[in-house]
């Protein structure tokens, strides 16, 4: 194994997100795009203790802007391979978990560094392979790096025993262990930085992982497990294991050498793993952890005090930015009928102003990510025109990608399906309240809680938004997207998941479990320890 010296970390801050307004930036992107161009088409093996092996066939990865280009043909794991991989994560895992928290921080540090001296090569892979607009790959490239580093310097503090209550005649240690072989399972919205996170506070704390990656994001997971290979990971730590959720992810779910699953997805695939994992497998010796992340019905409130301009404003890019594919994503703007029509007259032409267009030359919204999502949002955009008013967009654009015209529906039921079922793409269902206690009751009136906002000037409004909007991201006057890793921990309440809260300081905890360690003391030592000279 590669021996890594340690390093004393500087407290955390979040990387800096680029805006491409400098024309140096912006030209940098455009050669990385140029030369990301260049080497589409390779073939990605899985990785399985290291070592690189072809699956019994490959699926495509391509470029939704322009489906006839493959970004890279990944193999999917035969189901033996699968197995094989839990082998092999498990056999590692023996030396890993004893591998001092330092070392195992150590690659996560060197992973960030090398990943902002490439910045560029990562955000154009973002561009081609999940079609994200400039900014929101720099933004995914950034937090992936935030991830790392965050994650590094919490390993680090976990590896520190905390203050326990003294028991006179007994010295008492609390340390935090790894469970064993995880499973990660990654959604493709977020494909570099969920991914990353969740396999990096998997083997930082000591775990052996296996990363099932999304296929409509698989090439951008092979470059990150290659990255922790080229940096001296050991064989077996990080293994990585492509292929479809119902076959591969079920298998490895599955099986009883699985210790835990961290996964990040939709509700109802979050549902169907929680409740594989609490199967008892023949031979299995733990109860499964699973670690679940699902989806938003996300809703910003617009008080009639609100400053129409700032909530527009705060609408149009929570619920069209990456085109409305994110779980934080607004997909219902819930507005006093005081200024209903107020908003709505500002709404239109802002929503009608979005540049949508290939990624690659940086418009306002992208494509989504396949023909099986336009089906989906299309679907839905054919039930709202029955549940509402449609104000502007419902097509699909024509051309090449997958790109659908921004949408707006408003006179929306608080309980019509449009109101109630995450559409993840571009759908804005706009609701009349008749007041904020009614808005507030309607914005809490379903079965996620993710993220949600309230623009309004009255601080007594801001105080009872606090105290009773039920959602893990509560953000007051802004937009509900964008959670930076440290300051906005990032999880939601009831049907959104198990508020794993990523990016915060109890997230490590998920991966470990404490063992408390207590040995008697000779009444000299206890004397020491009592006056403080232990
Ligand atoms: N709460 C969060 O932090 C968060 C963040 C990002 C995305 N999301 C949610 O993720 C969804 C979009 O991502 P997606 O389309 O990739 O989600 P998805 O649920 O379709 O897939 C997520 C992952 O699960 C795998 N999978 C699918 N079926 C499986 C099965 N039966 N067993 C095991 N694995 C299986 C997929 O291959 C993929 O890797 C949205 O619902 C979004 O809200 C949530
Ligand atoms: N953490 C991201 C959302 C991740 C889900 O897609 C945000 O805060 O916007």
């Amino acid at each position: 194994m590669t021996t890594i010296a340690p390093r004393a970390a500087a407290p955390f801050r979040n990387e800096p997100i680029r805006d491409f307004s400098a024309p140096a930036d912006r030209a940098s992107l455009e050669a990385a795009i140029a030369r990301a161009r260049e080497r589409l088409g390779r073939r990605y093996p899985l990785v399985i203790y290291g070592e690189r092996l072809h699956g019994g066939r490959t699926i495509p990865s391509v470029n939704p802007a322009r489906p006839s280009e493959i970004v890279g043909d990944v193999d999917e794991a035969m189901p033996e391979q699968a197995s094989r991989a839990l082998d092999a994560a498990a056999e590692r895992f023996g030396t890993w978990k004893f591998t001092p928290a330092a070392e195992r921080a150590e690659f996560l540090f060197r992973a960030a560094e090398r990943i902002r001296a490439t910045r560029d090569d990562w955000n154009a892979l973002l561009v081609l392979e999940v079609g994200k607009p400039w900014i929101e790959a720099d933004a995914d490239t950034a937090e992936a790096i935030d991830f790392l580093e965050f994650y590094a310097r919490e390993a680090l503090r976990l590896a520190e025993p905390p203050p326990l209550t003294p028991i006179a005649g007994e010295r008492n240690r609390l340390v935090y262990l790894p469970l064993g072989v995880g499973v990660v399972i990654p959604p493709w919205n977020f494909a570099f930085a969920i991914m990353a996170g969740m396999s990096a506070a998997a083997i930082v704390t000591g775990n052996t992982a296996i990363l099932k990656p999304s296929p409509d994001a698989a090439v951008i997971a092979a470059h990150f497990v290659d990255l922790m290979h080229d940096l001296g990971l050991p064989p077996g730590v990080l293994n990585f294991v492509p292929g479809d959720g119902p076959t591969v992810g079920e298998q490895l779910v599955t099986d009883p050498r699985t210790r835990f699953i961290a996964f990040t997805g939709s509700k109802g695939v979050g549902l169907r793993i929680n409740e594989l994992a609490a199967k008892t497998a023949p031979g299995q010796r733990w109860i499964k952890r699973v670690i679940a992340e699902m989806g938003g019905k996300d809703a910003i409130v617009v008080a009639d005090d609100a400053d129409l301009d700032a909530a527009v404003a705060g609408v149009v890019v929570s619920a069209y930015g990456f085109a409305g594919q994110k779980c934080s994503a607004c997909s219902r703007a819930i507005v006093d009928a005081r200024v209903y029509d107020a908003f709505l007259a500002k709404l239109v032409p802002a929503v009608e102003s979005l540049r949508v267009g290939d990624p690659a030359s940086n418009p306002d919204v992208g494509p989504v990510i396949n023909q099986k999502a336009v089906d989906k949002i299309l679907g839905y955009v054919e039930i709202g025109r029955g549940e509402g008013r449609l104000l502007t967009g419902g097509t699909r654009i024509s051309g090449d990608g997958f790109y659908i015209a921004p949408t707006a529906i408003a006179d929306v039921d608080p309980r019509a399906r449009i109101a109630q079922e995450e559409i993840f793409g571009p759908v804005l269902a706009v609701i009349k309240a008749a007041d904020y206690d009614d808005a507030l009751r309607i914005a809490n009136d379903t079965e996620f809680g993710l993220t949600g906002a309230v623009f309004s000037r009255s601080e007594e409004r801001l105080r009872r938004a606090e105290a009773e909007f039920f959602v893990g991201n509560l953000y007051l006057n802004r937009k509900c997207t964008g959670a930076l890793v440290g300051g906005q921990p990032f999880g939601g309440f009831n049907m959104s998941g198990t508020d794993s809260k990523a990016g915060g300081y109890d997230y490590l905890l998920l991966f470990s479990q404490g063992k408390s360690i207590s040995r008697k003391i000779a009444a000299h030592a206890a004397d020491d320890l009592a006056a403080g000279m232990d």
